[in-house]
């Protein structure tokens, strides 16, 4: 059903040593020399010799045309607004002149006082600029630096992903700005929200001096994506066809997920993202919700079911057959969260039951039960006719009407006793007896 496509020739020109690591080979310095804007010396003022000593550690002795247009700029105290190529060497643009104009100022940064700030879209953008930057305040002791983002380090996570290498899945948090050199193929599931993430995904792949190859899944309604992206982005798109060797491994993943109930609610789960996230295309023309076909997609993610989501509602799937089976009754292998999961269902109907009891016996035992709520629903009706036909009742009337139905809701919820409520009615006056004239139901709508 889908189609690949592959963007065409992403390779960049720009050699690099892999990296802010020191130690890559002279061949990456060589090629750099044929496509770059000169030396750091070269540059109009001169940098502090320890920040070209750094430069020189990570053997990176040209500067890129960003680098090369922006740095001076910034050192005549410009404000600069780049925009450069994917993996073109932003990074390095704007934190060596930061480093450099601190080291110029004249009086000396106190204690505690703020040099710079860098603001970035994601903790793992900052992780990574983080370190970046950690190389050029080294040298200088009369500097700090302090990574502050929320929530657990996903520095780590990204680290070890560097050392050991593999296959990492991840979500957009990932598209912008994380540098992992050698990465060999950027697979795009789904088109992302608008088409200049879109580069940006695939700028994770063929970074400075690196080739790489990067892959879209589309359906055949969304073909156009090809031609918008070739004008709108300048990416031109090759088909990629497919092979029909591919294993069908749907009946594997349909049996882990009645084995498991995890498996099953990640199918769920990722089932009702892509759905939000595809409603979410900014490219609504070419991605049309509407014409999704959802049971090949629920298919597709081998789901038992289809869940329940307000986008599916009202609509009917003749080709997705669901499972036979009770989904509520699959378990989690993991024991403890099953056992959990047990508790919880416990306890729910435990909850269930007493509210449940507590509603009969209120209907009951109370002045307004069921026989004279139905009387008073009737009374109500009559009354609210004769309001919308022209209302009898006096502005004092209604006001009192309306805390009368404001104790009985405060009551209801057990915010105020019997004894309150009573009173309550008898101090709101005259009209008291039309807190009847609300059914428990129509209260329920209300709340
Ligand atoms: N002058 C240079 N010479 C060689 N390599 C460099 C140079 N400057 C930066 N690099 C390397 O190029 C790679 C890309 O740099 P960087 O991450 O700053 O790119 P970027 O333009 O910010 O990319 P993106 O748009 O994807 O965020 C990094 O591995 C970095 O170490």
């Amino acid at each position: 059903m889908e189609r690949c496509f592959r963007s065409a020739g992403l390779a960049t020109g720009n050699g690099s040593a892999p990296g802010m690591s020191p130690g890559s080979s002279s061949v990456a310095e060589r090629t750099m020399e044929h496509v770059t804007e000169g030396s750091w010396e070269s540059l109009p003022v001169p940098l502090h010799p320890q920040v070209l000593s750094v430069l020189r550690e990570l053997r990176f002795p040209y500067m890129t045309p960003v680098q090369s247009a922006t740095i001076p700029l910034f050192m005549k105290n410009k404000d600069v607004a780049a925009e450069a190529v994917t993996g073109s060497g932003k990074t390095l643009a704007f934190v060596i002149p930061i480093v450099e104009i601190l080291l110029r100022r004249e009086e000396k940064l106190k204690k505690s006082q703020v040099g710079a700030i860098i603001i970035t879209p994601t903790r793992e953008l900052a992780v990574q600029i983080e370190e970046v930057l950690s190389h050029f305040t080294k040298p200088f002791p009369q500097f700090s630096q302090i990574l502050w983002i929320g929530g657990r380090n996903p520095g780590e996570d990204v680290a070890r992903f560097k050392e050991l290498g593999g296959i990492l899945v991840c979500t957009d948090v990932m598209a912008r700005g994380i540098d992992i050199p050698e990465v060999n193929w950027v697979l795009q599931y789904d088109p992302p929200s608008n088409a200049s993430a879109f580069v940006h995904r695939c700028g994770r792949t063929a970074r400075i001096g690196h080739g790489g190859s990067a892959l879209v899944f589309l359906l055949p309604m969304e073909e156009s994506y090809i031609n918008f992206l070739a004008i709108n982005q300048k990416c031109p798109l090759q088909e990629m066809k497919l092979q029909n060797t591919t294993a069908d491994l749907l009946p594997k993943l349909k049996a882990m997920a009645l084995a498991d109930r995890a498996v099953f609610e990640k199918g769920m789960k990722a089932f009702v993202s892509y759905i939000q996230a595809y409603a979410k295309h900014e490219c609504n023309l070419i991605f049309r919700l509407k014409d999704l076909d959802f049971a090949s997609l629920a298919r597709g993610f081998a789901l038992l079911r289809m869940p329940k989501m307000p986008e599916l509602r009202g609509k009917q799937f003749p080709d997705f057959v669901p499972v036979d089976v009770n989904t509520d009754t699959i378990p989690f292998k993991d024991k403890i969260r099953e056992k959990q999961r047990q508790k919880q269902l416990l306890e729910q109907q435990r909850k269930e039951k007493t509210e449940n009891d507590g509603r009969r016996k209120f209907i009951k035992n109370k002045a307004w039960s069921k026989q004279k709520a139905k009387k008073e629903k009737k009374k109500k009706l009559n009354e609210k006719r004769k309001r919308e036909e022209g209302s009898d009742m006096e502005d004092e009337d209604m006001e009192e009407l309306l805390n009368d139905t404001r104790l009985l809701k405060k009551f209801k919820k057990g915010k105020i006793t019997e004894e309150e409520f009573e009173k309550g009615l008898l101090t709101s006056g005259k009209r008291s007896t039309n807190t009847a004239d609300l059914e428990i139901s129509d209260l329920e709508d209300d709340c």
